[in-house]
């Protein structure tokens, strides 16, 4: 690990990024140096932060406060917060560009980081960050290689059609996206905004009652969600954010008592979160140790043994497609649906981490 800065961010990491001027968009973040796929381009902790959600408090007394903070820095950064869009411009200024720019780490806490603060939205980003509370710190992720001089972007919005991702931008941001999804022809956007009704759908469907009466048609809506997810990411070995429907329908199975199902999901997920959180993220640790122990899983068993199997269960003589059906139990689904499988490549990842003998990913993130 490289030495600490001032500011906490390790020193080796920095050098992989500068502050630069993107058009049309202000300051932001540029690789220096090629980036490989589920690399933590920096981590740092906040330079300002308010400990309570800043929209209840008292803004006279939430600003003072800002301002008090602001003296301790130095000029650099003072000069770098001053220099943040202010979207809500009035009274309390220093409450308005804090708002307008502040990182949620937390339910009741919002923060500025001096690198994280700068990295502009992308609908379709190449990095993403999350708030690592046991380190106190923003990690920075890259979700597949960046380039040298190629913009560090994230998401600020996940989900939603590009109307509706527009209408949240202007309201909430008040800024137009530029980003190339944003910018392609009609066509293409069609594709994502249908790749995103799917998601939304999912989102609503899949809940813990859901799991409970009608597990068959969670795992068919997260086998749907797994798809869009991958084809509207495009990232890198396909596995970036596919955690979210490998973990729920690993949660799906376990809970109605089919062990070899929890270890295949567990193994795809882990592959994702390896890559989106870091091989000794505590979430990645939790879900690698389930595809050693899918018994051990929270809730396993609690809704039924109605899917009751074993590890050595997992069938070893299936085709891609045939695979993938026993794998989403497609046979089960209220209109039988005849899989299309067009992935050879995710069905091929699949059977490879279910053949790997005493399996332990690599903590490169590699599945290889
Ligand atoms: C959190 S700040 C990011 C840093 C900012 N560019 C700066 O110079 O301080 C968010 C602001 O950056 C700009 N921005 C971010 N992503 C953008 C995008 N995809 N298209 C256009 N402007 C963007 C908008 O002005 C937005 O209000």
């Amino acid at each position: 690990m490289g030495a600490m800065s001032a500011h906490g961010s390790e020193a080796e990491h920095e050098s992989l990024i500068k502050v630069d001027i993107l058009p049309g968009k202000g300051r932001g973040l540029v690789a220096t140096t090629p980036i490989a796929f589920g690399t933590t381009i920096f981590a740092e902790v906040p330079y300002l932060k308010l400990e309570d959600n800043f929209a209840k408090l008292n803004p006279p007394a939430a600003n003072a406060l800002l301002a008090q903070q602001l003296r301790d820095l130095d000029k650099e950064d003072q000069r770098s917060f001053l220099q943040l869009r202010n979207f809500f411009p009035g009274l309390y200024p220093l409450l308005g560009t804090f708002g307008s720019n502040a990182l949620q780490i937390h339910d009741s806490m919002h923060a500025i980081f001096r690198h994280a603060t700068l990295i502009n939205h992308d609908c379709i980003p190449n990095a993403r960050y999350f708030w690592d509370k046991d380190t106190g710190r923003q990690v920075v992720r890259s979700l597949r290689r960046i380039d040298k001089d190629e913009e560090i972007t994230v998401a600020y919005i996940m989900r939603g059609t590009r109307a509706e991702r527009r209408e949240m931008f202007k309201t909430r941001y008040g800024f137009e996206c530029t980003c190339a999804l944003c910018s392609a022809p009609a066509e293409v956007v069609e594709q994502s905004d249908a790749r995103q009704a799917i998601i939304r759908k999912h989102d609503a469907l899949v809940d813990s009652d859901r799991i409970k009466t009608n597990p068959v048609a969670c795992m068919k809506s997260c086998r749907h969600l797994a798809y869009a997810v991958k084809q509207e990411y495009k990232a890198d070995k396909g596995q970036s954010r596919l955690y979210q429907p490998f973990e729920e329908a690993m949660d799906t199975c376990g809970r109605h008592g089919d062990r070899a199902r929890v270890v295949m999901f567990a193994k795809l997920a882990v592959a994702s979160l390896q890559l989106c959180f870091g091989y000794d993220h505590k979430r990645t640790s939790r879900v690698r140790r389930l595809a050693m122990h899918p018994d051990t899983m929270e809730g396993f068993g609690t809704h039924s043994m109605d899917w009751e199997t074993w590890p050595h269960e997992i069938p070893e003589n299936l085709g891609g497609s045939q695979f993938d059906e026993w794998l989403w139990r497609a046979g089960e689904w209220a209109v039988p649906v005849m899989v299309k499988v067009d992935d050879e490549e995710w069905i091929a990842t699949c059977k490879r981490l279910f053949l790997k003998e005493g399996w332990e990913p690599d903590a490169d993130g590699s599945d290889a």
